[in-house]
C-alpha cells in the first residue's frame, strides 16, 4: 500500500478530500495520511502565493515523515478589496485586528462582511482559489501543481450550514445558493478544489 501524507490540518478540506480520493482512487492501493495523525508540525506560511506556500507545506510533511506529500494552499480572493483576504484568508481577521468575540471562521467571516459594508451585490464578485502541490519525496525538485478557480460573490448575510471557511458566504450564480447550501458532493464537483483534484487525478500516477 503506497502511502501519502495530506498536508493539511484544515478538518473542511481532510473531510472534502476523503469523499475525493474514494471517489477517484478507490481501486488503487494507496492510504492518504491526514499530517496531524503523523505528528507533523505544521509549516509556517510565508510565501506571498498560493503556490509558494503549498510547496512549503508539501514539502514540512513529506521531510518529517519521509513520505510522498499532498498540500493544498486556499483562500478566497474579493474584487473590491483588490484580492483580499487571498493568501491570508485564513488569518484575515488576526491581521486585520478584528474586534469582535467570534473565533476562526466565524471572525474571517465577520470580518469580511464588516469589510464589505456598504457595497452593492454587483460589486461583491470573488473567487476562491486552490493550488495543489505533490512532491515525492522533501527534495522533489520537480513539484507538481494543479490549481482551480471557483467564481461567485459575497452575500450580505451568511446562508446554509455545510462547508468550512467562507463557504456561508459564498453565493455560486450557477446553483442559486451559497456554497454552505450545497452537499460535500454537490460542491467537490464545481469547486475550486474539485477542478484542481480533477486535474490532479488526470495527470498523476501515485
Ligand atoms: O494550511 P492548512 O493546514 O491546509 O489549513 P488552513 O485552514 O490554514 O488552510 P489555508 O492556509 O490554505 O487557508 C485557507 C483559507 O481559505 C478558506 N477556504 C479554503 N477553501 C475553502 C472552501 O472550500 N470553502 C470555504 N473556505 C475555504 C479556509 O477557511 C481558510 O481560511
Ligand atoms: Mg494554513
Amino acid at each position: 500500500m503506497k502511502k501519502i501524507v495530506l498536508a493539511s490540518g484544515n478538518a473542511g478540506k481532510l473531510r472534502e478530500f476523503s469523499a475525493m480520493f474514494s471517489r477517484h482512487f478507490n481501486d488503487q492501493p494507496i492510504e492518504i495520511i491526514p499530517q496531524n495523525q503523523l505528528n507533523v508540525h505544521e509549516a509556517e506560511e510565508t510565501g506571498l502565493s498560493f503556490v509558494e506556500n503549498a510547496i512549503l507545506k508539501a514539502r514540512n510533511a513529506s521531510r518529517q515523515t519521509g513520505l510522498p506529500a499532498l498540500a493544498d494552499d486556499s483562500g478566497i480572493e474579493v474584487d473590491a478589496l483588490n484580492g483580499a483576504p487571498g493568501i491570508y484568508s485564513a488569518r484575515y481577521a488576526q491581521r486585520c485586528g478584528y474586534q469582535g468575540t467570534e473565533q476562526g471562521d466565524a471572525a474571517n467571516n465577520a470580518m469580511l462582511l464588516q469589510a464589505l459594508t456598504g457595497i452593492a451585490s454587483e460589486q461583491r464578485n470573488a473567487r476562491f482559489q486552490c493550488v495543489l502541490v505533490y512532491l515525492r519525496h522533501a527534495d522533489d525538485p520537480t513539484p507538481q501543481v494543479f490549481q482551480g478557480s471557483w467564481e461567485g460573490r459575497i452575500v450580505l448575510q451568511p446562508d446554509g450550514n455545510e462547508g468550512f471557511g467562507y463557504d456561508p458566504l459564498f453565493y455560486v450564480d450557477s446553483e442559486q445558493c451559497t456554497a454552505a447550501a450545497l452537499t460535500k458532493e454537490q460542491k467537490n464537483r464545481i469547486s475550486h478544489r474539485g477542478v484542481a483534484m480533477n486535474k490532479l487525478t488526470e495527470n498523476i500516477r501515485f
